[in-house]
């Protein structure tokens, strides 16, 4: 690839479903920080020039990550959603990259990223970019709740070409930082930059990667990344 590729982490998350004493990010995974791998596997991309790490304000923890003092980090500040701070992490990029560069939006709470499935992604890249993405395995059903706090089946939901969003996602600086502005801005909730890109009317490609690009989201989950990692 030609243009520069920079990655926006959002790390700004309390982590409230993971229920631990402290943001799951800064959990201990085989040794180190989530957060740690996360970055090893990023900054470690010969392509990839550098990284946006989008903190919150009052994060003590960051200090200690062996990843604190990288020449290939800069730091932005969390806002209150995920888009937000990926909007912050895009704008700490302003007077750095140019708006024709390709930005990888990455969790940080997903630690088991490998550089397989970003060959995989950077190759596979459409004129308004690409997200990794896992093919649905089960079922699919579209729930209803009831008055008495019960959920019952409302339908199946169509499984073919039916998709899990995974990060990273990649669109063109300018494009995405514009998509998320006006789609904050009208109001339309955004879960990933893809969304955004697609309420601009953008048609994002999927590239398939690996099921084990977990997010580490709830308790089972931090068990499940290690072993993961364990297969690295
Ligand atoms: N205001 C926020 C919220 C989330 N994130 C980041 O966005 C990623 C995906 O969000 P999620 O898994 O929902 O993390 P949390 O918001 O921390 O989790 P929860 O919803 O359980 O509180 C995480 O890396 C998280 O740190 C962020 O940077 N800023
Ligand atoms: C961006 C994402 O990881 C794609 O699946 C997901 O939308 C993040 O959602 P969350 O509720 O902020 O974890």
């Amino acid at each position: 690839m030609s243009d520069s590729i920079w990655a926006v982490l959002p790390a700004a998350g309390v982590g409230s479903r993971m229920q631990a004493d402290r943001p799951k990010q800064y959990l201990p995974l085989k040794g180190r920080f989530l957060l740690d791998h996360t970055l090893e596997c990023v900054l470690s991309y010969p392509s990839i020039e550098k990284a946006v790490v989008v903190l919150s304000e009052d994060d003590p923890y960051w200090p200690d990550s062996q990843f604190a003092s990288h020449s290939d980090v800069i730091r932005a500040e969390g806002g209150s959603e995920r888009c937000h701070s990926v909007l912050n992490g895009l704008c700490a990029l302003e007077g750095i990259a140019s708006d024709t560069d390709w930005v990888a939006v990455h969790d940080i709470a997903r630690p088991c990223l490998r550089h397989s499935d970003l060959d995989l992604l950077f190759d596979g890249l459409g004129d308004s970019g690409a997200i990794l993405a896992s093919p649905t395995r089960d079922t699919m059903k579209r729930g209803t709740l009831q008055a008495d706090g019960s959920v019952v089946i409302d339908h199946t939901v169509e499984r073919d070409q039916l998709w899990h969003a995974l990060t990273p996602q990649v669109f063109r600086l300018g494009e995405l930082r514009t998509a998320l502005e006006r789609a904050l801005a009208d109001g339309f909730e955004v879960t990933d930059e893809a969304s955004a890109i697609e309420y601009a009317g953008g048609r994002p490609r999927l590239v398939s990667g690996r099921a084990d690009n977990i997010k580490v989201t709830r308790p089972e989950d931090l068990a499940l990344a290690e072993l993961f990692l364990s297969q690295h």
